[in-house]
């Protein structure tokens, strides 16, 4: 795991890391891919039979014994044998494909599974695009080789050994002279093994750069904008892009300089066969027939010694992609649920109370953002957590909620734990699909209940197919306030023990403020809440308020207690007070 740990890219396995695991995905399929293999090697030995049948006839019409009959019976077997060949190879081609098929599918269900569990900061530090680029260009450049790849591999090293086998016994010095060429191909094989991998990272790696830069691009789409930063970005996805183009063209560099190594041993060899043929016959030692064998079955080794040239070209490209992928799900990561992370705190699940004991948290090799934090919270009791902007609230949230693993102390909290933040993300789907995702078997019934505990249902009345409509990306838009409407209500469905609310309803200042906040009490009702608050008046409702300060908790008490204690909440809340009287429309929605 060492490029994780170093702060880099995510961890690529090793060669036998992916052949271990891609062999153990295939448990299942086994039987099928025995069939290709049996398949494979019928369809190259009946192949085998058209040079030996033509060399055969040579003779015959060279000796004046070759009547019509001979001609038929050889042509009719040379066709059937071709057909034979074609259909052996088609059936292997379909099976292999449908096997590796599943096996992928296999593979990126584990990758994307693996990928949601990898803890956040291991994926920001890493760049999203990494991950994105590993479950979308490496699973496409796997689909889009493998099932050629594959039998094209199996059919070339048979057609290899069994037509190296046929030179041999028709005369030894037919395949003493292709393997005197082998060196050609063994030098090419070799100078390739050492550059294909290299081009091919590197051309992956720029990939990832620019998914990256893509995607910081659309994701900061706001800042972007508000800083005038979109001729700074344009320039970066360009630039990214050209190491694309760059790496590329080495890359088809690479190749060409490959085929031109390839051609050169494919002339050697012709050569060395004729000569070999020439003084063969000279010396009476082989036929005019068996030499046009032998030279029909170099032709024909020379095309899967081509094709196994060029597998080895995709292979590298295949290999490259499933280190990358194999190397994902083989990483560390969260397990579902409240269990322990890999940092040096511990995570365990708890009934529906909150125990946070001497926490401490850092982002990778920063400061102490969270230092000694211990906070309980009892079953059904909802705190609030207050601050100023950087205090740590929003760390503190995400460490409770199993987003990132403490780097100190242990978090106790209920299994069923639901954390809802400022930026939520309407999936590309129907209202519908958008409700069920945390509660499959909810009936419609049930999601107009939710919409309406949360105030939303409305929202049904606003968009135009009720919950068939389409959001999200390419879907109706909903607004700011309406996600958080549908989170909420989402969350309601998920029912789960503990609800963490991170500024959820941090709509201040505009109309729908007051009726997040209401949608919040309702989705906090009968169960333990932490609440992340940003306007003052939502923390007041609240059992409790826990006032934090440079990763620190530096007070805590009941809203009256603590302004009975004129505390920095004391100070806080005469400071809110005075900018909600002055901001307009600020009391009358509270
Ligand atoms: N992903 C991150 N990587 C590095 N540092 C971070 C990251 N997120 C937050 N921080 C830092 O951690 C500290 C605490 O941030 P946090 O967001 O928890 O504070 P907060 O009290 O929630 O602030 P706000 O009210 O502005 O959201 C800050 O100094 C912030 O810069």
């Amino acid at each position: 795991m060492t490029e994780t740990d170093s702060g880099e890219a995510l961890f690529v396995a090793s060669g036998s890391q992916t052949a271990r695991e891609v062999w153990r995905l295939t448990r299942g399929h086994r039987s099928a891919l025995a069939a290709v293999v049996v398949v494979g090697v019928t369809g190259t030995l009946v192949n085998l039979i058209v040079p030996v049948a033509i060399g055969h006839l040579v003779d015959r019409v060279r000796a004046g014994t070759a009547d019509l009959g001979t001609v038929l019976t050889l042509s009719a077997v040379m066709l059937v044998s071709a057909v034979v060949g074609a259909a052996a190879a088609a059936v292997a081609i379909v099976l292999a494909t449908r096997v590796f098929h599943q096996v992928l599918a296999a593979l990126r269900e584990r990758l994307v599974e693996r990928g949601l569990l990898l803890p956040q900061h291991v994926v920001e530090r890493a760049g999203t695009g990494d991950l994105i680029s590993r479950t979308s260009d490496d699973v496409t450049a796997v689909a889009d080789a493998a099932p050629t790849v594959i039998p094209a591999l199996t059919v070339a090293v048979l057609t290899v050994v069994v037509s190296l086998g046929g030179l041999a016994a028709l005369e030894w010095p037919y395949a003493a002279a292709f393997a005197v060429v082998l060196p050609v191909y063994g030098l090419t094989m070799r100078w390739y093994l050492r550059t294909g991998p290299v081009v091919y990272r590197a051309e992956r790696m720029a990939m990832s750069e620019r998914a990256q830069q893509i995607v910081e691009s659309q994701r900061g789409y706001a800042t972007v904008l508000g800083f005038g930063l979109a001729q700074q970005r344009h320039q970066a996805v360009m630039r990214a892009s050209w190491r694309v183009a760059v790496q590329t063209l080495r890359t088809r560099t690479v190749q060409s300089m490959f085929n031109a190594r390839l051609n050169l041993g494919e002339c050697l060899t012709l050569a060395c066969v004729l000569v070999v043929g020439f003084f063969l016959i000279d010396r009476g030692d082989s036929t005019v027939g068996a030499a046009t064998t032998a030279m029909l079955l170099v032709l024909r080794l020379l095309e899967p010694v081509n094709q196994l040239m060029f597998v080895i070209d995709d292979l590298q490209s295949v290999l490259a992609s499933l280190n990358r992928m194999v190397g994902v799900t083989l990483m560390p990561g969260r397990t579902p649920g409240p269990v322990p992370a890999d940092g040096v705190g511990e995570v365990v699940p708890a009934p529906a109370a909150v125990q946070v004991s001497d926490v401490g948290f850092r982002y990778g090799t920063g400061p102490l953002v969270l230092d000694t934090v211990t906070l309980g919270i009892a079953a059904g009791q909802h705190v609030a957590v207050v601050g100023a902007s950087g205090a740590g609230k929003s760390t503190l949230a995400a460490v409770i909620a199993g987003i990132h693993p403490p780097s100190a102390g242990r978090v106790t909290r209920p299994g069923r734990t639901v954390v809802i933040t400022q930026e939520v993300h309407v999936f590309a789907g129907t209202l519908r699909d958008n409700l069920t995702l945390t509660a499959p078997d909810a009936t419609d019934h049930d999601l107009r209940t939710a919409l309406e505990a949360t105030g939303a249902s409305a929202l049904l009345g606003l968009v135009p197919d009720g919950l068939d409509t389409l959001v999200g990306a390419g879907g109706h838009l909903l607004t700011d306030a309406q996600a958080q409407q549908l989170a909420l209500a989402r969350l309601l469905l998920a029912a789960p023990e503990l609800a963490i609310l991170d500024e959820a309803t941090a709509e201040a200042g505009s109309s729908h403020a007051g009726q997040l906040d209401r949608a919040a009490d309702a989705v906090l009702a009968g169960r333990t809440g932490l609440v992340i608050a940003h306007r003052l008046s939502q923390a007041a409702v609240c059992d409790r308020i826990v006032v934090m300060e440079q990763g620190r908790i530096i007070e805590e008490g009941t809203h009256d207690e603590l302004l009975a204690a004129r505390s920095t909440y004391s100070s806080l809340w005469a400071a809110w007070e005075s900018g909600r009287g002055a901001r307009p429309g600020g009391v009358a929605v509270e």
